[in-house]
């Protein structure tokens, strides 16, 4: 049997606060198998984003081991996990992280250009992911100019871009409306199609619903674990949000 692609075994992280420890993910395992796309849901605060940020090497675990590719990580430098993350990983932060001195397109561009990718065609991919998802429009307007949603639909064209192996993507729908939203679906079906791995945190159910394993935390556990697929196939996108009412 060949590796996953990703794979998480035992992690621990605890955050020292001003009064007291908080352990943010206690013996969390998880696999991720390529072409696999996961929804990591439960209450704020449960520990998603923590447990995001271990898988894509931003943070280390204090105990237990991630595995990204056949790559130790957890366990690797801050530059070669970033080494690791740049080949392996597209991310959407919760904070969107875009650079602001540059325009959007050139965000999108970013990932391209640190895989030395010519200007040329980085200008013409990144263009092209800008409308995949709507948002050829305002590829030349400044971070700062777009509204939220627009935001995040630039930071998701920079996230993907590059076909990452994987996409980890931190509620990267927070602020769209449901034609954005759609828009976001689509793209990750047809990625999800050309065999890209998503790990996707979402509070949406509507966003839970479009993957194949939905896996649920509280209090920095992973209590569920449901597999989509297993109920035949999933209503479309905009049937759940005519079922929202
Ligand atoms: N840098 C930090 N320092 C101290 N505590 C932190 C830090 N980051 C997260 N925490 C705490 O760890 C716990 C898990 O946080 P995390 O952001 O992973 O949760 P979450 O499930 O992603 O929440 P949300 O859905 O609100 O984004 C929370 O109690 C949070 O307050």
């Amino acid at each position: 049997m060949t590796d996953p692609l990703l794979r998480a075994h035992g992690l621990e992280r605890t955050y020292q606060g001003a009064a007291r420890t908080l352990a943010a993910l206690r013996n969390v395992s998880i696999e991720v198998a390529r072409g696999d796309w996961i929804a990591i849901t439960g209450p704020s605060g449960c520990g998603k984003s923590t447990l995001l940020h271990l898988l894509g090497g931003l943070d280390r675990p204090d105990r237990g081991e991630v595995w990204l590719a056949g790559n130790r990580l957890d366990n690797r430098s801050e530059s070669e996990r970033a080494l690791l993350r740049r080949r392996h990983v597209g991310f959407v932060f919760q904070f969107l992280n875009l650079v602001p001195t540059m325009t959007a397109v050139g965000n999108v561009e970013l990932p391209l250009v640190l895989q030395g990718a010519g200007r040329r065609e980085a200008r013409s991919r990144a263009l092209e992911a800008l409308d995949e998802l709507g948002v050829a429009d305002v590829a030349d307007a400044a971070p700062t100019e777009l509204s939220g949603g627009q935001q995040q639909r630039v930071a998701l064209a920079r996230a993907v871009v590059h076909r990452p192996d994987v996409l980890l993507a931190d509620e990267p729908t927070g602020a769209l409306d449901s034609a954005a939203a759609e828009n976001v679906v689509d793209l990750l079906r047809r990625r999800h199609e050309d065999g890209q791995s998503i790990v996707l945190v979402t509070h949406d159910h509507r966003f839970a619903a479009a993957a194949d394993r939905v896996v649920t935390m509280l209090d920095g556990q992973l209590v569920d674990e449901r597999d989509l697929t297993a109920s035949g196939p999933r209503p479309a996108f905009t049937n759940l949000i005519n079922l929202e009412g």
